[in-house]
């Protein structure tokens, strides 16, 4: 298949596995909104059901895009406070393997991302085929960094052994890219995370980082296309067709 044409295949399955999750979503339930690619469409027909269906919702949003995407489509929105706990979030992912082990923070939200999961009972990845790895590490791996430690954080991360490129804004090359806290993105490139826990350990060492794109442990289930059916990964376990789950997994 040509480039365009695999691109319009992803963005199938993207719809696919979004409005998989989309139908998941119970009356009552606070939800966290991921970022993305493959979130937006989720955003979107979460939208559709609270509009058409009068599903009864609240929301928090992992990045501004998508809290205005969120706004716009007519979802109710809930402020961060003391208290609060998602009963779902759902979120995209750049790269997942059969542990649920992630890589996220391509589209730079990986901060909020990690705040919401972290606060959510249960997160739920939607990805495309392409998504799917037996080994993380073919995805630079994403860190938040405070501009000042800039220099230090990118000599720590070639000592543990990648190859850090700061991150520029794709829509304005001359400028860097920036996070919704005003920090810079770091991309690292690892080849292959043969110990993810480790390397998460010896990130959370260094000054500087804010936080980096290891999401491990914390997925409960991800919506995938895998041979053209869409499909529900959890931990180690084999695939099953979503088609059997009227409601999450
Ligand atoms: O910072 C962005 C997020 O971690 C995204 O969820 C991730 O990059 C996947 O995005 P997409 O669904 O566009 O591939």
């Amino acid at each position: 298949m040509s480039s365009p044409e695999i691109q319009q295949q992803l963005a199938q399955e993207k719809q696919l596995v979004a409005a998989t999750a989309a139908r998941w979503v119970q009356d009552g339930m606070v939800v966290g909104l991921g970022t993305g690619s493959t979130a937006a469409p989720f955003i979107e027909l979460l939208g559709q059901r609270v509009r058409e269906e009068g599903l009864r919702i609240q929301a928090t949003a992992t990045s501004r895009a998508s809290d205005e995407l969120a706004r716009r489509v007519g979802i109710p929105m809930l402020e961060p406070r003391r208290g609060v706990r998602f009963d779902l979030t759902v979120d995209g992912a750049d790269e997942l393997d059969s542990q649920l082990q992630l890589i996220k923070g391509g589209g730079g939200a990986l901060l909020r991302e990690k705040v919401i999961a972290t606060a959510s009972d249960y997160l739920l990845i939607v990805a495309d085929s392409s998504k799917a790895v037996a080994q993380l590490g073919r995805f630079p791996l994403p860190l938040e960094v405070v501009p000042f430690a800039l220099p230090w954080v990118m000599d720590a991360v070639e000592a543990l052994g990648g190859a850090p490129v700061v991150r520029v804004n794709k829509l304005n090359p001359g400028e860097l890219a920036q996070s919704d806290q005003g920090n810079l993105l770091l991309d690292c490139h690892f080849e292959k995370i043969e110990n993810p826990a480790e390397l998460a350990r010896q990130l959370k060492t260094i000054p500087g980082i804010v936080e980096h794109g290891l999401f491990l442990g914390l997925a409960r289930a991800a919506i995938i296309v895998q041979s053209g059916e869409v499909q529900v990964l959890r931990p180690g376990q084999a695939a099953v067709p979503a088609a059997a789950f009227s409601t999450l997994p």
